[in-house]
């Protein structure tokens, strides 16, 4: 049975948060389908896996190759695929472009993009008139890297109200969910609470609709992480001692 967004809607009616991770490929989506994941992000922050020092440099074409191979490993989640950077900004007609690729090719039920400025919402308005599921992404929107850096967003009076005032712009365009990213945890719950539509928290503390965190972090598997990650199981350590004991034993002729 797969999840629909109309559910994930109906979850935060019922008081029941929603577990979303990253997954990049076949291997981790279908182990995070089967451990019970409700959402399954293909975001950009696969940049991490990838080598990348930020999300920028992800393309529409790399996206769309990973999202096809975890939606292969999905039986249950609802799929979201990022919109990369300059594939929705430029106009609405890369947008539609873009997130039209998104679902046709991959097979993902819906897109997420960053911002809540007016022509963002816009634009979102328009997907969601054309048939396609959006998903919001507002606070610490690491696609704008270079404009504000990575620490949390809306601390003042003034920074607080534009976001909340982005998060209702984003729910009257259509947006089925919304993630809130870096910011303080009381402003994510007054967003959280005068929304209809479920947030999705990373970084915005416990009063979100659910949570949402990088699969690389939870596992230990990237280099560093940012400050409000769990890290779950250090995995690095344990592929490290694995490598490093079958290379003794290949050397010292004990395998096979
Ligand atoms: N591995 C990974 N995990 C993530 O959660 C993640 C990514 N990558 N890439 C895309 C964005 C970037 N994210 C980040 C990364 C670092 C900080 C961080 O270290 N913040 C510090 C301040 C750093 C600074 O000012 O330069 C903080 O204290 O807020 C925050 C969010 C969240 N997203
Ligand atoms: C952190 C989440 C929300 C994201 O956008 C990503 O993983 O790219
Ligand atoms: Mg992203």
């Amino acid at each position: 049975m797969a999840i629909t967004t109309q559910q994930l809607i109906q979850w935060k009616q019922q008081g029941r948060s929603i577990v979303a991770l990253t997954a990049w490929d076949y291997a981790i989506a279908q182990l995070l389908d089967a451990a019970g994941v409700d959402l399954i992000l293909v975001g950009d922050s696969m940049a991490v896996v990838l080598g990348y020092e930020t999300t920028l440099p992800i393309t529409l074409d790399e996206i769309i190759y990973h999202a096809k191979s975890v939606r292969r490993g999905v039986k249950r989640a609802l799929v979201v695929v990022d919109l990369p950077f300059l594939t929705y900004q430029e106009s609405l007609q890369q947008a539609m472009h873009s997130a039209g690729r998104v679902l046709k090719e991959t097979g993902a039920q819906a897109v997420k993009l960053e911002g809540g400025y007016p022509a963002i919402a816009e634009t979102v308005a328009r997907l969601v008139q054309a048939g396609i599921p959006v998903m919001g992404h507002v606070g610490l929107t690491p696609q704008s890297v270079h404009q504000l850096g990575l620490r949390q967003q809306g601390k003042t009076q003034e920074a607080s109200e534009r976001i909340l005032q982005e998060a209702i712009a984003l729910e009257q365009a259509g947006v089925f969910s919304l993630v809130l990213e870096h910011i303080p945890a009381d402003l994510a719950m007054q967003i959280s609470q005068k929304l209809s539509i479920p947030t999705i928290g990373i970084g915005a503390g416990i009063h979100c609709d659910g949570q949402v965190l990088v699969t690389s972090d939870v596992l230990g598997l990237a280099e560093k992480h940012p400050p409000f990650a769990k890290v779950y199981t250090n995995l690095r350590e344990t592929i490290t001692k694995a490598v490093q004991d079958y290379a003794v034993e290949v050397r010292e002729r004990k395998f096979p």
